[in-house]
């Protein structure tokens, strides 16, 4: 057997490469056939493993190296082939789809376990899910609607965000947008539909569409979603002041926040969020665009853990 990697050598601000290095040597001191390549900017993840998926008719496994946005791309790869097994070996700053499938946080844990789980054919379902707004794709951790969308907006087109990030002091600039965005973001009505059900809200600061329980970086944003119950949780922020939206970014770090009055929760395999205002979106981080958007739960997919 051979096992495939995709690699981001960027990921983790360069650590990855290194942590790839100390994989390859235990791929050949361990005498096990693989095949590699690296991904050398954005959106080669989805290309590449595209095409590992078209080249090859019988199954594969196909392990993403790298942060949320590597497995991501590679997600919105192979999604649609059913003879492709995922797997993945964290090796980014954020991590949170390792956390959702709950993987050990030691990348040569993880490669243990992949290996075991290979000679035991241990695979494990994970939901799949596509949105359809100004862009479509799959998302495999969440879609956010509202503030934390303009965030991570403001973040990704700020210039510091390299250069903090060189410094291992990426997070600051998460905090300085968090903080201004805080004080200037303009809560807006939202209808909701989850499945046959209509909701009203009318000052909501945020809408996330969550596969599993974390969110930037270890927050628990959906403390109950499961990734294998072909269901998404929502999470809808509406009607809470700025200081207690504040105090939401604290006990988000355990899943406090969803007993807090303004938190409202549902389950669901549609999902649409549609508002008078352009709602800024992400899907895993990345933009999606802005406006209305529509999420179902698309299918399951082999992940090998
Ligand atoms: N060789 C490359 N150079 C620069 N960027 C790359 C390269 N290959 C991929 N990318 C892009 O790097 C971005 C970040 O990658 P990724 O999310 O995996 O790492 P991370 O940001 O360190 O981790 P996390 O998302 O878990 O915080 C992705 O959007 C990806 O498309």
């Amino acid at each position: 057997m051979v096992l495939h990697f995709i690699v981001n050598p960027s990921a983790k601000n360069g650590k990855c490469k290194k942590i790839w290095g100390k994989i390859e040597r235990e791929l050949q001191r361990r005498h096990i056939h693989y095949h590699v390549v690296f991904t050398q900017k954005q959106g080669d993840g989805a290309k590449l493993a595209q095409q590992f998926a078209e080249q090859k008719h019988e199954p594969f496994i196909l392990i993403a190296v790298g942060g949320d946005g590597t497995i991501h791309e590679v997600m919105n790869g192979v999604a649609m082939y059913d003879h492709v097994a995922v797997g993945y070996i964290p090796a980014g700053t954020g991590n949170d789809f390792a956390r959702g499938i709950k993987l050990p946080t030691k990348w040569n844990k993880v490669f243990d376990h992949i290996l075991s789980s290979i000679k035991h054919t241990g695979d494990h379902l994970y939901d799949i899910g596509i949105f359809q707004g100004t862009k479509r794709g799959i998302f495999v951790n969440n879609v956010g609607c509202g503030f934390d969308a303009q965030i991570s907006r403001k973040v990704n087109a700020s210039k510091w965000k390299h250069i903090l990030n060189q410094l291992y002091l990426g997070k600051f600039v998460y905090v300085f947008y968090l903080l201004k965005e805080l004080f200037t973001y303009q809560p807006t009505a939202v209808q909701l539909t989850v499945d046959q059900k209509q909701y009203v809200f009318s000052k909501v600061w945020l809408v996330t569409v969550a596969n599993h329980p974390y969110y930037g970086g270890g927050m628990k944003i959906a403390p109950f979603a499961q990734s294998n119950d072909q269901h998404f949780d929502v999470v809808v922020v509406d009607d809470v002041s700025r200081l207690k939206l504040l105090a939401l970014f604290v006990t988000v770090f355990w899943g406090g926040h969803v007993k807090m009055k303004g938190v409202h929760t549902f389950k669901g395999k549609y999902i649409r969020v549609t508002s008078h205002t352009a709602l800024p979106l992400h899907a895993d981080g990345e933009q999606i665009g802005e406006g209305e958007i529509t999420i179902l739960v698309n299918k399951q997919i082999r992940v090998v853990k």
